[in-house]
């Protein structure tokens, strides 16, 4: 479990974080969205023990993340938004050379490095990182975060930048990851992958929680469920109420049930047929729309 509290970031008169609180579940994936310049590269950070809140406290499973950073540290594994990858050496070296830094045996390296190259799909054997493609560098930077098998995972724009392909096969390999048990915490800006992934949602604005919660529960709160109707009307008139024609069916929207009720209502009276009625639920993209910049 990860617990925050109150955190904050200052650079000078700035607040890049302010009072920041949060739960985050062990075996969850927890996502952070927002704009750009909302905070979200600066709270990952603070996560990952690579640079210190101003105020507030962070306990990371049993550990204070302040008072023994070291410990945290080794239990988490952290991707940059672009990592720097030693380009002239080959993805087997450099995973060893990051395992030692773990300080872990060589049979382990050799094991969890063979284990993370089949998952990830990479057999970049014989060619330096520098002659990689972006999907397979982006690929080697998460099989590094994962050499020593740290709990947590700390992910920032995971999939950014890489073609449709790849991303996806990034985001299956984090649902992989969750059912292993790995804690994840990511950040992106493409929201119906977040959407789809995310078991907690956490919407920061200028540094503050806007709201955090599972989706229904931010849906119920920032969106409201919309109806569409489904109708087809006596040829040659319109209906009485806004529509749009979609094929040789008419769509209208109502708002709430009493809405819903006075439409069909309307449309039936006037010799129209409700073939169907369907619910619209908010996308985290409106949502975010909603909360503005
Ligand atoms: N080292 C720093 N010194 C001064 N200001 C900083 C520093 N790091 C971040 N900031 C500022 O803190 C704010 C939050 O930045 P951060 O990178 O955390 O946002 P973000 O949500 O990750 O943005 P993006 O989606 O564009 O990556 C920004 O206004 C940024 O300019």
């Amino acid at each position: 479990m990860i617990e925050a509290s109150s955190l904050s970031k200052q650079y000078g008169d700035m607040y890049a974080l302010s009072d920041v609180s949060f739960t985050c579940r062990e075996g969850e994936i927890f996502g952070i969205i927002g704009h750009n310049g909302a905070g979200k590269t600066t709270l990952l950070k603070i996560l990952s023990g690579l640079i210190l809140p101003s105020s507030g406290s962070l306990v990371i499973g049993n550990l204070d993340l302040i008072s023994d950073p070291m410990q945290v540290r080794s239990q988490i594994g952290y991707l940059p938004e672009e990592s720097r990858l030693y380009e002239t050496m080959l993805v087997p070296d450099y995973l060893s050379f990051f395992g030692e830094i773990y300080g872990l045996d060589k049979t382990t390296i050799r094991a969890r490095a063979d284990l993370l190259l089949a998952q990830l799909s990479l057999q970049p054997e014989e060619k330096r990182i520098g002659n990689l493609s972006k999907g397979m560098k982006r690929k080697v930077a998460i099989a590094r975060s994962l050499i020593h098998d740290p709990s947590i995972l700390i992910y920032d724009e995971p999939g950014s930048g890489l073609d449709p392909m790849t991303t996806r096969f990034i985001i299956e390999y984090l649902k992989q990851l969750r059912m292993q048990g790995k804690t994840i915490i990511l950040s992106a800006h493409n929201l119906a992958q977040v959407e789809e992934i995310c078991d907690h949602v956490m919407i920061l604005k200028r540094g503050k929680v806007i709201v955090y919660g599972t989706m229904p529960e931010l849906r119920e709160q920032f969106g409201s469920i919309r109806y569409e109707i489904w109708y087809i009307y006596p040829e040659n008139q319109t209906p009485e109420i806004a529509a749009e024609l979609n094929g040789n069916l008419w769509m209208s929207v109502a708002h709430s049930i009493e809405e819903l009720n006075i439409m069909t209502g309307t449309i039936t009276t006037n010799g129209g047929t409700v073939e169907r009625i369907e619910s619209r639920y908010p996308s985290l993209e409106e949502i975010l729309v909603k909360i503005g910049k």
